[in-house]
């Protein structure tokens, strides 16, 4: 169980996304006022956009903050699946450092090995990781499949593993790259974000059943040592 999970509620999307864009924006400048650089992984799904638009209005000096997606479907970065095609549109343009974690390789392990090598150049650990969460419970890209074991359980040296989700997510049925749960865990920040009321009752429930949940989100947030904040949109 993460030490501590603090929910915040909101009616309306324009108070999330406020409410978000100031809290990371707070995020990434204690890390350029303490080390001169930050390092956050931001998500992938459809949540993300209102807020990366609106954390993009921010005056933050983007040239010292690298971002890296949580997790990357395994597609040409001009497929409007890949997560880090919508996150270097909203935040290159600022100047910002995007780093993929998707690749040309068609093995998606291939991929995964090869993320995890670019990853061990980062100045590690990230101040900031934003988890979304699917309806099924998983987050990042940690899917039920043949690679779940292997996300959750990689060692502290592994940062990024291929996943081939068992079944495949309707909304973007392809293998993907991602972070994993002990990269999760060392981030000296964490956030999930999601919306609605079924949501809502799965991230109860993997809450509630910790490590041994059969849902992803459980078992990752009961790795995190520090506290978690959850921000949930009512809709
Ligand atoms: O690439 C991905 O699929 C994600 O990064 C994933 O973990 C996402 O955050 C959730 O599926 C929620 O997606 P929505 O925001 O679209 O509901």
């Amino acid at each position: 169980m993460a030490e501590e999970i603090e929910w915040w509620d909101f009616d309306a999307q324009d108070e999330l996304v406020d409410q978000l864009a100031g809290d990371i924006k707070f995020i990434i400048e204690s890390a350029l006022d303490a080390r001169g650089q930050a390092l956050v992984a931001f998500p992938g799904g459809s949540t993300p956009a209102p807020i990366f638009a609106k954390l993009a209005e921010s005056s933050i000096r983007w040239k010292n903050v690298t971002i890296i997606p949580t997790d990357d479907r395994l597609v040409p970065v001009d497929n409007p699946l890949s997560n880090v095609a919508m996150i270097a549109k909203a935040f290159l343009p600022l100047g910002a450092r995007v780093l993929p974690l998707n690749s040309e390789a068609e093995d998606y392990k291939l991929a995964g090995s090869a993320a995890n090598a670019r990853l061990q150049d980062l100045q590690w650990p990230p101040d900031l990781i934003w988890l979304g969460m699917g309806k099924d419970g998983h987050t990042a890209s940690i899917f039920p499949g043949p690679d779940l074991d292997e996300a959750m359980t990689a060692g502290d040296d592994i940062r990024a593993v291929g996943v081939a989700p068992d079944p495949l997510p309707p909304e973007a049925p392809v293998n993907r790259v991602t972070l994993t749960a002990s990269a999760i865990a060392s981030a000296k920040t964490t956030l999930v974000v999601c919306n609605g009321a079924e949501k809502k009752a799965v991230l109860d429930q993997a809450i509630e059943e910790g490590a041994k949940s059969a849902y992803p989100i459980g078992k990752v947030l009961a790795k995190i040592p520090v506290p978690v904040d959850i921000y949930w949109l009512d809709n």
